[in-house]
């Protein structure tokens, strides 16, 4: 099953729960807009390379449509269309005035130059300026792009627009960034972990964790959750895994990545496994925090975790969810569990166009409370209708993406 196919299905099991009328499924199922674009960079060796990008607006009922922009060789069509598609129904599950976008650019992050990367960056924006922007689409980071990608961003879509800080969200601090940006898509899957592990009656500090991916949301996500006295026992990156059962030091792991040019490769106080290997660890909670579509129905029927947290956009594949369900593992889905992110996102979109600087205490309070709340809607929907916390959460979001739908006229 592909990206797209695959919510497609999820969209379809909670709009069928919803009892959703039949003509309004492909209005609210399929992207407004896709926008394939050539980008022809000059690499530093002076050769010519032509890359192709994308964005995909896939809704706008409830507001400027929001979404990352991924820089990885895997970025297809098809794939930019499923993540926005998720944008959607998260930016709706945590009730934030945006629709849903996303885009990418389909290279190898870690084999082009910092110059490079600036160039692609500002190419991208040249083609796709006049279809973004702060009322209408506001890209940020995801895979492969940061804050830094984003003050690029900026910087060429003002020469077109004027001062726009609020075309993009998670730029520089400095750069009318809001303080915990960076940290929030991790925090948030801390927040939320800690949450559903009380609804399993399960104490952090009895809890141990394997996350795969230590980027920004992975490293974020360990930090908050040996913060809270949760065992991190596994980490991984694209250099393999990492697992030490008594316990990773993870500002010890976050500062030799850092020092080894974000690789945790020949990390010292851990055993080395695969990513796979990672995946079926005998865990309280596994965290998928990298890519997609790394629990299928190969290697579902050795997952031991009693509890999924999706970091990560479309880590487990239907089949695989199928099955995980029948078993009674709880997978927080993606669109809950990576909210904060995007809710932080929307946070500096609002104080950039009210240019009043928010701080740290009231970023943090403001996530715990949205994501909080998210959290009681869609669990004690979950148990009331008796359906999977995703199907729970895709009807929540559905459901307020349609009455925004209807009342507007579209409808
Ligand atoms: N950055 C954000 O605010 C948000 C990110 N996400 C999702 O979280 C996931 C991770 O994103 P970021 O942390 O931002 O990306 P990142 O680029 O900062 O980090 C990605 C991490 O995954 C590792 N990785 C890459 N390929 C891998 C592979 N084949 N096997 C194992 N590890 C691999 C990399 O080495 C790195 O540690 C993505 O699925 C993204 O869509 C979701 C919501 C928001
Ligand atoms: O912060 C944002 O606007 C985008 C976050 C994102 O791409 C995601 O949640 O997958």
């Amino acid at each position: 099953m592909e990206a797209f196919e695959a919510v497609q299905h999820y969209f379809n099991m909670a709009a069928d729960e919803l009892e959703l009328e039949d003509d309004l499924r492909p209005l609210l199922a399929l992207p407004e807009r896709e926008i394939t674009v050539q980008i022809p960079v000059q690499m530093d060796d002076d050769r010519l390379v032509s890359l192709i990008g994308y964005r995909v607006q896939h809704n706008r009922a409830r507001g400027p449509m929001k979404g990352g922009l991924r820089y990885h060789h895997e970025v297809d069509l098809d794939e930019t269309r499923s993540l926005a598609s998720l944008m959607t129904w998260k930016t709706a599950v945590v009730n934030i005035p945006f629709g849903g976008a996303k885009g990418g650019v389909a290279v190898d992050s870690r084999a082009i130059s910092k110059r490079e990367k600036e160039r692609i960056t500002r190419k991208f924006v040249d083609e796709v300026h006049e279809l973004i922007g702060p009322d209408k689409d506001i890209p940020a980071p995801d895979m492969g792009t940061d804050h830094e990608v984003m003050a690029w961003f900026v910087n060429q879509y003002n020469k077109y627009a004027g001062f726009n800080p609020a075309v993009v969200t998670g730029k520089p601090v400095e750069h009318y960034g809001i303080p915990g940006r960076e940290e929030a898509t991790g925090r948030g899957v801390g927040i939320l972990t800690i949450k559903a592990l009380g609804r399993i009656g399960r104490k952090p500090a009895k809890s141990t964790i394997a996350i795969q991916g230590f980027g920004n949301v992975g490293s974020h996500a360990a930090k908050f959750l040996s913060e809270a006295e949760c065992k991190v026992v596994a980490i991984s990156d694209l250099s393999g895994g990492y697992y030490n059962p008594n316990g990773i030091d993870i500002l010890q792991a976050a500062r030799y990545s850092r020092e080894h040019g974000f690789s945790l490769a020949g990390y010292p106080e851990a055993e080395t496994v695969t990513n796979h290997q990672l995946l079926e660890l005998d865990v309280t909670v596994l965290i998928p925090a990298a890519l997609g579509g790394v629990i299928t129905c190969e290697n579902v029927d050795r997952i031991k975790a009693k509890l999924i947290v999706e970091a990560a956009n479309s880590p487990v594949r239907p089949d695989a969810d199928k099955v995980l369900t029948e078993r009674g593992i709880p997978i927080l889905p993606d669109i809950l569990a990576n909210a904060g992110g995007v809710t932080v996102s929307y946070f500096e979109w609002a104080q950039n166009r009210q240019f009043y600087q928010w701080n740290l205490n009231r970023v943090r309070g403001e996530l715990d409370h949205m994501l909080s709340t998210a959290f009681e809607q869609v669990w004690d929907l979950a148990v009331e209708r008796h359906v999977s916390l995703r199907t729970a959460a895709f009807m929540v979001g559905i459901d307020r993406v349609a009455r925004a739908m209807r009342l507007a006229g579209q409808a």
